[in-house]
């Protein structure tokens, strides 16, 4: 509640007009069955201009009790959406500041359900508790308080109706409270796997797998439909419970009324009246009752976003200008355990290299070359040690420096959708189409780029799927180069070049970006075998490091590596070099 408190703050104008609006509508209502006893009272006296005149109150009531509801619908709605912006606003942002780790932890596609379902379950929440939370206890309390005042002998029969509808609905709601949350657990699950599923979409169709996903997708899908059964079987059984008890309870009071007619002739106009008002207090349980059952449902989504902005960034950069550094990096023994991990991934990782070098770091699957280059930009901190640039250890160095400094190209390279040049931005912000074309020289992409209808122009779609997995490594190169990073890292990013593009775009690299520090990550030898140094990794450590000539001399691991590519593409490739 203390998350929605400062949004609903916000909104104070918006919300007051509407509980005024509903305070109208209660008395409205509240008034509509008197004056239908005095109109009753009317008649039997025989009095046609009260009549007439009562009418017409009437009828003004109903206008107004109208004109009010227009108006909380219109305001109660307009504030929620106002609430609901805000706070995605602000969820979005927060969401922003997260390192790397911090979305890992929660997991994407819950995060965009936290913005999407969740939200909406707390814009619904305030639009029910904006039309029902000043009405109800109104409705209520006047409702009590006039039919006894219409009736005062049968207070008793009100009070015992009241006590088991309370009760009844207790019953229903505690169900229901229950069912809401599981449901919301299993939305996050529906959610995941069919984002894995559409995100993978080529994996799952090349390998035949639409029949078992959707079997996956169904079985969580089910257990969902499942408990939504069972709330509308509680739905069910509630209202017609509600009906049952309010009829029972006007059947009683028919009766009991007809035995003290003969003391109380009055309480026959009053009949009408007493019904009304026993009936308002049966609606105003049942609005309770069910907008307490929907906040619990938003209550669950609301602690499941105060989850997400509690979250502090387990990372932050410290804030400050862009500084310019020497693009030298520096392992000081550095150790590294993945968050939540029980086991290191790195260990005492030591290797230092001059600004202008080119490192290369080969290895068997898994042994912590990425890892090693995420920690150069900051995106993990070590758990041991240190890893300096341009002297400097990362930690004390701004965001800007940072993004200035490095640049990373992932094998998997992201782009996002709009067009080239925006994405070439995105490493250069006010990149003009000169140095566009000096970038996509560099990475060999200006020959397909220059057949695409309005070349840096062109669209890239949703996840890049007009582009083939070489256009987009080139692209994601054209990118990281178009700044002149002081520290390039290529994370086995030239991986879908033949290899006569790689050896252009790593001669372009040396041509062009003679004092950019290069750390290339590859499986193929023939990647790195210029590089002024090169790390052998294995298990999280370095076993050996040295030059190509160096290591073929002193290392039997980067021997067997070399010889296991003898032959292949980049075997051949290696003698070109
Ligand atoms: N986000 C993560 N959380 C926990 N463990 C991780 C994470 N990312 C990688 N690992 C683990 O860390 C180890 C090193 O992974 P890393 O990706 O650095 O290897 P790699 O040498 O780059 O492998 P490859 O050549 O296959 O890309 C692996 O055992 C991997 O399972």
């Amino acid at each position: 509640m203390k998350l929605i408190l400062p949004y609903l703050k916000q909104q104070w104008h918006l919300i007051s007009g509407a509980l005024i609006a509903t305070i109208l509508m209660a008395f409205a209502a509240l008034w509509q069955p008197r004056l239908l006893q005095y109109v009753m009272n009317a008649i039997v006296a025989r009095d046609n201009a009260k009549v007439l005149s009562l009418g017409i109150e009437l009828i003004v009531l109903a206008l107004l009790g109208i004109v009010a509801g227009i108006v909380n619908t219109v305001l109660s709605s307009r504030a929620a959406v106002n609430i609901a912006t805000n706070l995605r606003a602000d969820l979005y942002a927060h969401i922003q500041s997260f390192s790397y780790a911090d979305v890992e932890q929660f997991s994407a596609s819950k995060l965009v359900v936290r913005m999407t379902n969740d939200i909406n379950q707390v814009q619904r929440l305030v639009i029910a508790a904006l039309q029902t939370v000043a009405r109800v206890p109104i409705m209520f309390v006047g409702a009590v308080i006039l039919a006894i005042a219409t009736i005062p002998d049968l207070w008793w029969l009100l009070l015992i109706m009241i006590v088991i509808i309370v009760l009844w609905a207790a019953v229903g709601m505690t169900r229901m409270a229950h069912y809401f949350g599981e449901v919301q657990g299993y939305i996050d699950d529906v959610n995941t796997i069919a984002r894995e599923n559409l995100m993978g979409v080529r994996v799952v169709k090349s390998f035949n797998q639409e029949h078992s996903q959707e079997e996956e997708f169904d079985n969580s899908s089910d257990k969902m439909g499942d408990v939504a059964v069972k709330i509308g079987y509680t739905f069910s059984y509630m209202m017609p419970g509600f009906f049952l008890i309010s009829y029972v309870a006007i059947i009683l009071t028919v009766m009991m009324i007809g035995g003290m007619v003969g003391a109380h002739p009055a309480y026959v106009a009053a009949l009408a009246s007493f019904v009304g008002y026993l009936m308002q207090v049966l609606m105003s349980v049942i609005n309770a009752s069910f907008v307490l059952v929907g906040s619990t449902r938003a209550f669950v989504s609301l602690n499941r976003i105060n989850e997400v902005m509690a979250h502090q960034a387990t990372m932050t950069l410290p804030e400050g200008p862009a500084e310019n550094l020497p693009g030298s990096v520096a392992f000081d023994h550095v150790d590294f355990t993945y968050p939540g991990s029980s086991h290191e991934t790195l260990h005492d990782v030591s290797f230092q290299l001059d600004a202008g070098q080119m490192l290369g770091i080969v290895g068997a699957t898994g042994s912590g070359k990425t890892t090693l280059a995420q920690l150069i930009p900051r995106l993990f901190d070590v758990t041991g040690g240190r890893v300096l640039i341009g002297g400097k250890d990362v930690r004390t160095l701004s965001a800007a420096t940072l993004r200035k400094v490095v640049a990373m190209v992932l094998q998997r390279s992201t782009l996002f959708s709009g067009t080239i040049a925006q994405n070439l931005r995105q490493g250069k912000p006010d990149a003009d189409e000169h140095q566009m074309q000096w970038a996509a020289d560099i990475a060999q992409s200006s020959e397909f780029v220059r057949h695409l209808p309005g070349h840096f122009n062109a669209e890239v779609a949703e996840r890049s799927a007009n582009f083939s997995g070489g256009q987009k490594q080139r692209l994601a190169i054209t990118r990281g180069v178009i700044a002149q990073p002081e520290i390039l890292i290529m994370d086995d990013s030239t991986s879908a070049l033949d290899a006569r593009s790689e050896r252009l775009v790593q001669e372009a690299l040396r041509k062009e970006l003679k004092n950019t520090t290069t750390v290339i990550i590859a499986e193929k030898i023939a990647s790195v075998v210029r590089a002024n140094k090169i790390l052998v990794m294995d298990h999280g450590q370095i076993i050996a490091s040295g030059t190509h000539e160096e290591l073929l001399q002193t290392s039997p691991e980067y021997q067997a590596i070399y010889r296991s590519q003898m032959g292949t593409e980049g075997g051949l490739d290696l003698d070109k070099a």
